[in-house]
């Protein structure tokens, strides 16, 4: 695939075919700060679609923060509830979903958001990632002594699992949410 702008890897003829089967349903995945409920939001306001952010239907549904779900269910715990919730979500139609950061580590959900909609991976470097994360107390994965070397040993672990999960990459690079979400925004409309 070659390099379109910020957009590095679209392949039209894979979208078309994902378009027609995706219900008309936008999945964005990435790291904590990829910018998934930034963009999310916009690109949703472009294309007219329903907004929906993973974290946050399970924290209205609870009534808690993602924070104290970690710490009274632990890390099993959440994810549990965030495939009940991915499950839910991806049975909707014409929505622009944010995951959570970590949705692409469960196998099922991997599955799951592949076969329901158009998957966007937002790519990000480690050093932008930080930037954006480290004032942020409201990652639980990332409160430890050494919050940096923790967002790279998950980006790690995770960005094979992204990848193999999108249907499109996008680098976020230097650019700004709007523009980006512009961006895909064009392109989506493009491949219809
Ligand atoms: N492309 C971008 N350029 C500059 N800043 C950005 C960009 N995308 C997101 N940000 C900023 O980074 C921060 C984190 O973004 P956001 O909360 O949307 O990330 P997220 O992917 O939803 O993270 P999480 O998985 O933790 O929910 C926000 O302050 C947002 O304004
Ligand atoms: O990257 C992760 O594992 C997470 C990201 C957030 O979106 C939340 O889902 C939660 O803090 C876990
Ligand atoms: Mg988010």
């Amino acid at each position: 695939m070659n390099a379109i702008n910020a957009i590095v890897a679209f392949d039209n003829a894979m979208n078309e075919l994902v378009m027609d089967e995706a219900r008309g349903n936008i999945f964005l995945v990435g790291m904590m700060g990829a910018g998934k409920t930034t963009i999310g939001r916009l690109l949703a306001g472009f294309l007219k679609k329903t907004f929906y952010d993973s974290d946050r239907e399970i924290q209205k549904r609870t009534g808690v923060s993602i924070p104290l779900i970690f710490e009274i269910e632990g890390e099993a715990g959440f994810r549990k509830r965030e495939t009940e919730m991915l499950s839910e979500l991806v049975k909707t139609r014409n929505i622009v979903l944010a995951t959570g950061g970590g949705a692409v580590l469960s196998a099922q959900n991997r599955e799951m958001l592949k076969q329901s909609g158009t998957v966007i991976y937002l790519r990000a470097t480690v050093d932008d990632l930080w930037r954006r994360t480290r004032q942020d107390k409201n990652r639980p994965l990332l409160q430890t002594q050494d919050p940096r070397t923790k967002l790279l040993e998950l980006y790690g672990q995770r960005d094979p699992l992204y990848q193999e999960t999108a249907h499109i990459i996008v680098e976020s690079g230097k650019r700004s949410a709007r523009h980006l979400a512009q961006l895909l925004a064009q392109q989506l409309a493009c491949s219809r």
